[in-house]
């Protein structure tokens, strides 16, 4: 059965809110504003990075709140641990999102153990971010509620497509029916986010698009200097 918390984010659009390490925007305050506004313009839910960020978005917006910590930018990052879910958990996300690949976690828990020991302290649904089809179907066995195409590209398994992974996508789709598949990673237009929406995913997670400004004007300072 659907998780009460994730059965209203089905055809929904998730923004996660995230500014990078020395970046100007790297405040969660900044981030709160910019989750409150997201939620204005109709997100069903707001990703967060960072226990800081976490606590003060949770505190402004009445949407769930998908939380993550990444640790370092290499390997496993993306809340690497059981002890990086506990403060996730902690700090007041309503869904806790982890890495969920295949690859050894730095605590030498698997996925599995991890699932089930936050489940043993927690009822907060849990978003398994993979990279492959296998890692998917791991996640999904292992007991994620939400399974998403976040890490698609980013790891060996598979190369990083220009836009949306939708081919690992409707591979994930097709191989866990019944199951909530988030499209999340490089979609970067509407059209795109519709896409993913047709190729079945339960919700669409948009980030850099809508709340990266320095990428964003990055894309339009190119279109303008490109001959
Ligand atoms: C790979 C990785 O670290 N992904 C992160 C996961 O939280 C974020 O940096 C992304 O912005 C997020 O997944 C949304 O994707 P996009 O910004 O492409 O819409």
């Amino acid at each position: 059965m659907t998780h009460p918390l994730v059965a209203p984010l089905r055809g929904g659009l998730i923004v996660s809110c995230q500014a990078y390490p020395g970046e100007p925007m790297r405040h969660p305050e900044t981030m709160a504003q910019v989750a409150a506004a997201v939620v204005d313009g109709g997100a069903v839910a707001v990703r967060a990075q960072g226990l800081a960020d976490v606590q003060l978005v949770a505190g402004r917006v009445q949407v769930p709140v998908i939380g993550i910590w990444k640790d370092g930018d290499a390997g496993v990052f993306i809340t690497p641990t059981l002890r990086h879910s506990r403060a996730v958990l902690a700090a007041g996300a309503d869904i806790l999102a982890l890495d969920g690949t295949e690859r050894e976690r730095p605590d030498g828990l698997t996925l599995a153990e991890t699932v089930r020991r936050v489940r043993e302290e927690s009822d907060a649904p849990i978003m398994a971010d993979c990279d492959t089809v296998a890692s998917a179907v791991a996640a999904a066995e292992a007991g994620a509620d939400l399974i998403g195409t976040t890490l698609a590209g980013y790891t060996d398994a598979r190369p990083k497509t220009d836009g949306p992974d939708l081919d690992l996508l409707a591979e994930v789709v097709a191989a866990l029916p019944g199951v909530a598949v988030v499209a999340e990673g490089r979609i970067h237009t509407p059209a795109q986010a519709r896409a993913a929406a047709e190729a079945g995913a339960f919700a669409v997670v948009v980030g850099t698009a809508i709340t990266h400004p320095s990428t964003i004007t990055g894309w339009f300072d190119r279109a303008l200097r490109s001959s």
